[in-house]
């Protein structure tokens, strides 16, 4: 173990030399973990064999980068942020993009109605402009919000710099067994977790949990689904349903990454219409956003992968935050817009 200041002295030697990093703390984890690349090098996976820490984009595993860990340093935690944040602010921000959203909003309805596509889960991005100098400051500030999310800050100079705090798990591998959730539904989260939900959160959220059971059933030999509960990301509540087993002999986690990836949580529902669509209409280009990331392969921890939600690109002096959400044959698009607000107040309340 070494001290939280020594992983921070890591991380700025490594952006100093443009050398590829990541550090992160899990769910509800003590440990802020460091893994560090000794060279610039660029490194794909595509067994998913090896060990390190994977960073894959939304639309092609083949561009899935891998961190080996040359340096892997583990420290516990120790909350070293100057200011607590408010997490009920205002959704006061004049952010342009609206009429856009809407638009494509009303497209994906409209190709609902219209064809086989039955949810699509569409987004924008929203650039902000911050100071390069306060990047350390701003993750300690999301390390000490977000203690229930997979907090990260990744880096490689050939690909970019991605800060993040993810509610959703992709999937969690130890021996045999795995655990993977169904996340989905969107509310303002108002002090408590006793709220009721409509019947559009809980259709877009049973689509991907019929999904996720469907998908697996072909590689499991036990499978459980839990009930389907509220559960708080920050200043928003989702539904959640959580579904654990053991998959069959021979199953190897890029089966399960496969089954998995992109679930109708992030894509849609069917998953190849919806993709087509997200591809054709969106505005640009979602990269690593609604990717997923973690370390896999680990001798005692196993794998632990995640979504990449709720997450922001930096590059110099500008930040670029990612926002989507479920949309379906109910959506209004006037709500989606909103949803997308709140959805950005996660990584623009750390900006302020
Ligand atoms: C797409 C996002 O979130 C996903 C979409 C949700 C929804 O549509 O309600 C909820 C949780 C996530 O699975 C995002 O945060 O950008």
């Amino acid at each position: 173990m070494v001290s939280n200041q020594e992983i921070f002295d890591e991380i700025f030697i490594r952006q100093k030399k443009q050398l590829p990093f990541v550090v992160f703390r899990k769910p509800h984890g003590e440990t802020l973990h460091f893994i560090g690349q000794s060279d610039n090098k660029l490194n794909y996976t595509s067994s998913f064999e090896e060990e390190g820490f994977v960073f894959a984009p939304f639309n092609d595993l083949s561009k899935t980068v891998i961190l080996k860990p040359e340096t892997y340093l583990r420290s516990d935690y120790v909350n070293t942020c100057e200011k607590e944040h408010d997490l009920h602010p205002e959704s006061d921000m004049d952010i342009p993009g609206k009429e856009d959203h809407v638009k494509l909003v009303t497209e994906g309805i409209t190709a609902i109605h219209k064809g086989k596509l039955n949810k699509v889960v569409l987004s924008r991005s929203q650039g902000v402009m911050i100071d390069h100098s306060s990047y350390l400051s701003i993750y300690k500030t999301l390390l000490n919000t977000y203690k229930n999310a997979f907090a990260y800050w990744w880096y490689h100079p050939q690909v970019g710099m991605w800060m993040g705090a993810s509610p959703e798990t992709l999937v969690l591998v130890h021996n045999s067994h795995f655990q993977t959730m169904s996340l989905a539904g969107t509310q303002r989260f108002k002090g408590t977790l006793d709220v009721s939900w409509g019947e559009k959160e809980a259709t877009e959220q049973q689509i991907v949990t019929d999904y996720i059971a469907e998908n697996l059933s072909f590689i499991c030999a036990t499978l459980n689904v839990s009930e389907v509960e509220t559960v708080r990301a920050g200043n928003l509540l989702h539904l959640k349903t959580e579904i654990s087993g053991v998959f069959k002999k021979g199953c190897t986690l890029r089966n399960l990454i496969e089954a998995l990836h992109p679930t109708p949580a992030v894509c849609g529902y069917p998953k190849v219409l919806a993709k087509e669509f997200i591809v054709k209409h969106e505005q640009y280009e979602r990269t690593y956003y609604t990717g997923f990331l973690g370390y896999i392969n680990d001798k005692k921890e196993g794998t632990s992968l995640y979504v990449n939600l709720r997450c922001m690109e930096l590059n110099g002096n500008k930040a670029i935050v990612y926002v989507g959400g479920g949309v379906t044959k109910d959506s209004d698009p006037e709500a989606e817009w909103e949803e997308t607000l709140n959805k950005s107040l996660t990584m623009m309340r750390l900006l302020k």
